[in-house]
């Protein structure tokens, strides 16, 4: 971790009351101009924990967001914070504070004065408010800089001045939108592993919203996958990725081989789907019927890469190998079929690719790697 890095939390920032971090969302709609940005979403989260709203843009991530903390009142239905209707209250008499993309800091105030903004607002005693405002800078290392102006901090900075003047506060409910979009990439690594474990340090819900799904894969206990105002899927980062619902979440969450076909055969066990370059036989099951058409979507992790054409047989395709790319820790490898189907596997780097580019290869895969869904 650098110098920089976050700190344990002090005591009085630690969630004290259990119950009081849980959300419940009950059948709550956003209409904006005859279009629903969220439609009949329900959602329980649990105090202490860490979830992401993902999806593409316009999913309705941050319209849910805003709701929550009071931004934006719902059309329909119910939205509950620690056993509260909170029905029209305005945000700052929500037990919830909010870190924006932009971290909205008061550029004419400096640092400290930012930090302590909200508790002035809280009429909390002056003595008071200085040993929190350096005990949330402690915890996000700032201290250093608390005289600071806004304008003279890097973006890590301001986004961790951003979460201390959240924290400060003490909220039950923490809600952060894509808060690290304009950290360049390796900051906002550091910044993840950060975040999440201040957030299992101090015990308090955090309502994280992002597009991207790794970010969301690496600090979640829980991730809610959006599409058309509806969550989608909702489970752990294992879960959401491991058995995608639909072919939707299957192709949000990580890479995807995807294949078109017609069902040949279904029981609850397995399914067997004709595709245009040779049979899938997937025992992981699908909600498909014989004859149906499917889409099967086969991880590039799960598919091995050999020299030669493929026989006969189920789970096997002949590819011509075009690409041979060093991505990290791994090989991705790119292949074609006869039918212009593109195959991506990914292999472990140190395992040997053993044709060269423009060799006709197989690439096989378990059977109880490909999901199914109807097409
Ligand atoms: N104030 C508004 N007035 C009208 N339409 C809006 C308003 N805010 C959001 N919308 C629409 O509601 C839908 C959901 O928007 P929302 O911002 O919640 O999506 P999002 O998933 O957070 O997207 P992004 O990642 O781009 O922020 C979109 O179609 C958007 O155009």
């Amino acid at each position: 971790m650098t110098d920089t890095a976050i700190a344990a939390p002090p005591a009085d920032l630690v969630a004290d009351d259990p119950g009081a971090g849980r959300v419940v969302l009950a059948g709550v709609s956003k209409l904006y101009a005859k279009n629903w940005a969220v439609k009949s979403l329900d959602l329980e989260i649990a105090a202490g924990e860490f979830i992401s709203l993902l999806g593409p843009s316009g999913c309705g991530k941050t319209t849910t967001l805003r709701m929550i903390g009071g931004f934006e009142l719902p059309d329909e239905g119910e939205i509950t914070i620690g056993g509260t209707a909170m029905g029209t209250t305005p945000p700052y008499r929500r037990p919830v504070n909010t870190v924006f993309q932009s971290y909205a800091l008061f550029p004419h105030m400096s640092v400290a004065k930012n930090v302590a903004y909200g508790l002035k607002y809280a009429k909390v005693p002056k003595a008071d408010i200085a040993d929190r405002v350096a005990d949330a800078l402690g915890m996000v290392r700032m201290q250093h800089l608390a005289s600071r102006m806004p304008a003279q901090l890097s973006g890590g900075q301001q986004q961790r001045i951003a979460l201390a003047r959240a924290l400060v506060n003490r909220p039950a409910v923490l809600l952060l939108d894509e808060p690290m979009s304009a950290l360049d990439r390796k900051l906002r690594e550091e910044m993840q592993i950060e975040l999440k474990l201040l957030q299992q340090q101090l015990g308090t819900t955090f309502v994280f919203v992002t597009h991207d799904q790794e970010e969301a894969m690496t600090m979640s206990d829980r991730i809610a996958v959006m599409n058309g105002g509806r969550i989608e899927q909702i489970g752990s980062p294992a879960e959401v990725y491991d058995r995608p619902s639909s072919a939707y979440v299957a192709g949000f969450i990580g890479q995807q081989n995807f294949f078109e076909g017609t069902v040949t055969g279904a029981d609850s066990t397995a399914v067997a789907v004709q595709v245009a370059d040779g049979a899938v036989h997937a025992t992981r099951g699908g909600d498909v019927a014989p004859g149906a058409a499917a889409v099967v979507a086969v991880r590039p992790e799960s598919i091995a890469v050999a020299d030669g054409p493929a026989p006969d047989e189920p789970n096997a395709v002949t590819a011509t190998l075009m690409s041979v790319s060093r991505l990290g820790s791994y090989l991705q490898v790119v292949t074609i079929t006869a039918s212009g189907q593109k195959v991506m596997a990914r292999v472990p780097w140190g395992v040997e690719i053993p044709a060269t580019i423009g060799a006709t290869v197989t690439c096989r895969w378990p059977a109880d790697a490909p999901m199914v869904y109807p097409a």
